[in-house]
């Protein structure tokens, strides 16, 4: 049986989840007539050991991106408005491993439910709190793993973000979960990377910049991945 998105992120050698959001509430398109399986075969052959991808229509997604980019072998998280047991069953019959549970929408009883229910069908739970009121009494079963949003999505992500949110929000986040902590969104270069790292997260999320450097892809997320080396060594 392949790992969980939990363990593939853990044991990876880089701890970077490179995403595709095909278009950005802010930026406008990203996939500049690239196709979604090309660029999940660039990351993965970069290094990356875990991809995410945005499903919902204000991305531009479409759910069968995810089996595209499961093509790669590599877990694949859903990013979208998950609210239901019936999207859990959609997400995993269209090939996620992880799925998004943002505190920023969901009731507190319902995340809890959905992150159990998530795991009880093998998929790992990644919650996105983007504010200390939303980490404010949260509890969330062991294999669930909590990521700290740098942008706003509720001004639809068209702020810029930053990485300041989650240097700020790391204790008390870690104070909530003792599992994995990732920091995710807004980083638009390796040195905000270094940031979140030396911060003491244990990965990172990065989806515009890998897909709207320069560069091509598999130049830009070598960078990204390189940059994830600066990790705080846990007390
Ligand atoms: O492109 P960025 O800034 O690297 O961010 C990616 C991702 O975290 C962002 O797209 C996102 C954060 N929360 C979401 C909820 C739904 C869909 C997408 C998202």
């Amino acid at each position: 049986m392949s790992p969980s998105f939990h363990d593939a992120l853990a044991n990876a050698a880089a701890p970077l989840i490179a995403e595709i959001k095909p278009h950005s509430p802010k930026t406008g398109p990203l996939l500049a007539g690239r196709r979604v399986a090309d660029i999940a075969r660039d990351y993965a052959a970069a290094g990356v050991g875990c991809l995410s991808v945005t499903t919902g229509a204000w991305h531009g997604g479409d759910p069968a991106m995810i089996a595209e980019m499961a093509a790669t072998g590599l877990p694949v998280l859903r990013k979208d408005f998950i609210t239901s047991q019936r999207h859990l069953e959609e997400s995993r019959a269209a090939g996620a491993a992880a799925v998004l549970l943002t505190c920023t929408l969901l009731r507190r009883a319902d995340l809890v439910r959905l992150a159990d229910a998530a795991l009880c069908l093998g998929l790992t739970p990644f919650v996105e709190a983007a504010s200390a009121r939303e980490l404010d009494g949260l509890s969330l079963p062991d294999g669930a793993i909590l990521a700290i949003n740098n942008r706003n999505i509720r001004g639809k992500e068209t702020d810029d973000g930053g990485v300041e949110q989650s240097e700020e929000l790391f204790s008390l986040a870690r104070s909530r979960h003792a599992g994995l902590l990732v920091s995710a969104s807004g980083f638009m270069k390796p040195s905000d990377v270094e940031r979140a790292m030396a911060a003491g997260f244990d990965g990172v999320l990065v989806g515009t910049a890998l897909l709207s450097g320069p560069d091509p892809v598999g130049m830009t997320v070598r960078r990204f991945l390189q940059a994830t080396n600066s990790r705080a060594v846990p007390a």
